[in-house]
């Protein structure tokens, strides 16, 4: 029941490649991505419905797939998807505005049943690269689960197989490896990262009233035309093969709840997709060999799609060969996909292991010109202009973040704490110290920046409790903890000496006494246990 891997013969291989000359290791890597397929189908299976339809679901599904209008986009990015290239068409397809694929209701009792799974706790969250979502995998909430199947059997499966009947001719042959809600708000992740989903079909249902959000939509590289993101209102759903890059583009304001679904076919194994879990996944165990050879043997079956590329220098990376991963970067970025965001970044990180500065510079740059919110490119451009000195470009790409509606609250803190530390002495310092709090109370460098703030203002009050508090923050017999202790120890004297509480203390063990209230017991322990 396997089909051949497309291997497409006319794409060069890069030269440092060698996996694909010993046929022995190819075919052993080959055979288990194939095992890891069925594996994957197994579970896939065990987790939401596969199956024919019934003469029910059937008449369901006719209903409501025959009055569907679909619009469809055509994308024209560089490279190519990781699997079935030249079986699947890079195309998305829409249901219309006019004939939503679920109904108001439908949608609004789903997100009712998610909403009430979590009550007044907050939502999980899902990660996705270096942002991080609220939301669960549909499997773990028996309520939403069991609705998600029966749609999947009446409509979802249906429409997949009317899109794409040449890859899927019956929805026996399909099953979802993997399904989610996710709900976007400014304060629970307002994004995804880029990325390709873990399924070679997948679809996105809008789940509420896109007049309850600004922002939003789904964003894919190489859409044609004035349309970069899908915007999609209430009960409709985007299909499409699940290797075209795309990411939730970032809400500004409200709440966008969606659902996420990844399609495998159980007929067709994803070689490239398998290889690449294989390879991250001997990686994990420790072995590194093993990893490199799955991700080439990745490239070695599809040498254009960019992502093997970017796991392979990542693994390379990691275990110290630096050069090496230059070398897969550079190439992948001048042969594959001039235009990948992913590839010029981690080039632009390996750049700056390396203090090429204008060579991170324009690496950055690149980043930012496929995704103009990645926050991670902005912030390696601050740290470059940070270490050649120039204050107002570094200063620039700070504000550009605190600006950017996708930006995580770690990035924000950051930002803020650097611009703080940038204004040292002016009005806004503060403040920006305070900002940076807010977003992550739990962070030691604002709490104990804006510390120093206070003291250096000789409001020594504030400065302590500052201090105080990032000592807690601190891990106990840290370098940080160290260094709030010991400038709340001096910032405690100043204190003591200007509020005249010097002059009354007749005894050493008063002066203790007045001491230990001021910095708190558990501190004066730690200062005690630090001199001896
Ligand atoms: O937020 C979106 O529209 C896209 C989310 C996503 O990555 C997906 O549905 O696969
Ligand atoms: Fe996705």
């Amino acid at each position: 029941d396997t089909v051949r891997p497309s291997v497409s013969l006319s794409s060069k291989l890069p030269g440092w490649l060698t996996v694909q000359n010993d046929r022995e290791l190819l075919s052993d890597l080959m055979n288990q991505a194939r095992q890891r397929h069925h594996e994957a189908i197994q579970k896939a299976r065990a987790s939401y419905f596969h199956g024919p339809a019934t003469e029910l679901s059937k008449k369901e599904s006719e209903k409501s797939l025959e009055s569907q209008i679909l619009d469809e986009y055509e994308v024209h990015a560089n490279g190519k998807i990781p699997d079935f290239d030249t079986e699947l068409e890079r195309r998305l397809f829409v249901t219309n505005e006019e004939t939503p694929l679920f109904s108001e209701q439908e949608c609004q009792d789903v997100v009712a049943k998610a909403e009430s799974h979590f009550g007044d706790q907050p939502w999980s969250r899902l990660p996705s690269g270096q942002y991080d979502v609220a939301g669960f995998w549909i499997r773990d909430v028996p309520s939403v689960h069991e609705w998600f199947n029966k749609m999947l059997q009446e409509r979802l499966f249906p429409l997949l197989v009317k899109k794409f009947p040449h890859f899927v001719p019956d929805m026996t042959d399909l099953c979802v490896d993997n399904a989610y809600v996710f709900k976007y708000t400014p304060e629970t992740g307002r994004r995804t990262d880029v990325h390709t989903d873990s399924g070679c079909l997948s679809f996105t249902i809008s789940l509420n009233k896109n007049d309850e959000y600004q922002g939003g939509g789904t964003w894919f590289e190489g859409l044609e035309g004035d349309t970069e993101v899908i915007e999609m209102n209430i009960g409709q759903c985007t299909v499409r093969p699940g290797g075209v890059k795309h990411c939730g583009h970032a809400i500004k304001e409200g709440t966008r709840y969606i659902i996420g679904g990844f399609c495998m076919s159980n007929s067709k194994v994803e070689y490239v997709r398998m290889l690449l879990g294989l390879g991250s996944e001997y990686f994990s165990k420790g072995d590194v060999e093993k990893s490199k050879q799955a991700f080439e043997a990745a490239i070695a079956l599809n040498p254009d799609f960019d992502g093997s590329y970017s796991n392979l220098a990542d693994v390379l990376t990691k275990s110290g060969e630096r050069k090496k991963a230059r070398e897969v970067l550079e190439y992948c970025l001048k042969e594959v996909n001039p235009q990948s965001g992913e590839i010029a970044y981690s080039l632009g990180a390996n750049y700056l292991e390396n203090k090429d500065y204008e060579k991170v510079k324009t690496c950055m740059l690149l980043a930012l010109e496929s995704d103009d919110s990645d926050v991670d490119a902005m912030e390696a451009l601050a740290e470059v202009y940070a270490v050649q000195k120039d204050a107002d470009a570094e200063a620039k790409w700070y504000h550009r973040i605190v600006e950017t509606p996708g930006a995580s609250d770690t990035a924000l803190c950051k930002a803020y704490c650097n611009l703080g530390v940038m204004s040292e002495g002016m009005e806004e310092e503060i403040e920006y110290y305070i900002k940076a709090i807010e977003y992550r109370p739990d962070r030691f460098a604002p709490r104990y920046s804006l510390g120093c703030a206070y003291a250096t203002k000789k409001e020594y009050e504030q400065a302590i409790q500052h201090f105080r508090h990032a000592a807690g923050l601190a891990e106990d017999n840290s370098e940080e903890q160290q260094q709030a202790l010991q400038t709340l120890y001096r910032v405690a004297s100043l204190h003591l000496q200007a509020s005249g509480a010097m002059a009354s203390i007749t005894s050493q063990a008063d002066a203790v006494q007045k001491f230990m209230e001021v910095i708190g017991k558990e501190n004066y322990e730690r200062l005690a246990s630090l001199k001896r």
